[in-house]
């Protein structure tokens, strides 16, 4: 499923955004060829809408969105399979009672083998922390315990682009610490939408959105700068 980090482009062309009579983003053209890509920005700058379109959870009104070479809009099934989506809110995206039966979900819709499924599940439990929550049921669980669920339901699958929008909210320093160590090392071609900046710090590339626009796009560092001192 997964194709080579170099091989990958997610690319946008002349699109545009319009949800109900707001105008979101009036005209984005840009491609996605990083590895790590930080999205910042001022609430309701447009940084949710355009990690959505990534995956065809929102559609441009017009133009056009295309990942590895799929259009959102006509080939939205083989994008979703390669982008994985992490929302800030993990209720969004659980939807089995026990841990163990919701990170093995997607692999038992992929119909793998139950061997593969009750190992990919084993070792993700392991990797996020999750050893010994098999049994558990999720709606007994912090907030960022889910959240912890959520992500090793996504990374399951092994995507090639992974989003997460604002994924560390509800975490606490040791499983913020975890996310990032995860994303550091993960071969997927990561775009993370946040308002922690110090999450940026190894990023390729940062995009800087402001009313709907890019006001910046470039390295973590010149791309914080601008975005502190256009809000100063
Ligand atoms: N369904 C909708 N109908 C009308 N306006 C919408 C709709 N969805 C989003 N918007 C508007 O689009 C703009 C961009 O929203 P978006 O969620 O992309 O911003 P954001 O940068 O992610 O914000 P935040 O940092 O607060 O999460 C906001 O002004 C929002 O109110």
């Amino acid at each position: 499923m997964t194709i080579a980090p170099d091989k990958r482009e997610a690319l946008f062309e002349g699109v545009r955004v319009e949800r109900g009579e707001t105008l979101v983003l009036p005209a984005l053209d840009l491609a996605l060829t990083e590895r790590r890509i930080g999205v910042i920005g001022a609430n309701g700058s447009g940084k949710s809408t355009f990690a959505r379109l990534l995956n065809g959870l929102i559609l441009p009104s017009a133009g056009r969105v295309a990942v590895d070479g799929f259009d959102t809009k006509a080939e939205t099934r083989q994008v979703r399979r390669r982008v994985g989506f992490l929302f800030q809110n993990p209720d969004n995206q659980i939807v089995y009672p026990t841990v163990g039966e919701d990170i093995a979900f997607g692999l038992r819709r992929h119909k793998l083998p139950k061997v593969e499924v009750r190992a990919r599940v084993e070792a993700a439990l392991h990797r996020f922390g999750l050893a010994g929550f098999e049994e558990r049921l999720v709606h007994e669980l912090s907030g960022g315990e889910r959240q912890m669920v959520a992500f090793a339901g996504v990374m399951v699958l092994e995507p090639s682009w992974l989003v997460l929008d604002e994924p560390t909210t509800l975490l606490d320093l040791k499983n913020t610490a975890r996310v990032m160590r995860t994303i550091a090392e993960i071969e997927q071609s990561v775009l993370l939408v946040t308002h922690d900046l110090d999450c940026l710090a190894g990023f390729d590339r940062v995009i800087v959105f402001e009313k709907g626009r890019i006001l910046h796009d470039g390295t973590p560092r010149d791309a914080i700068a601008v975005y502190k001192a256009f809000h100063a």
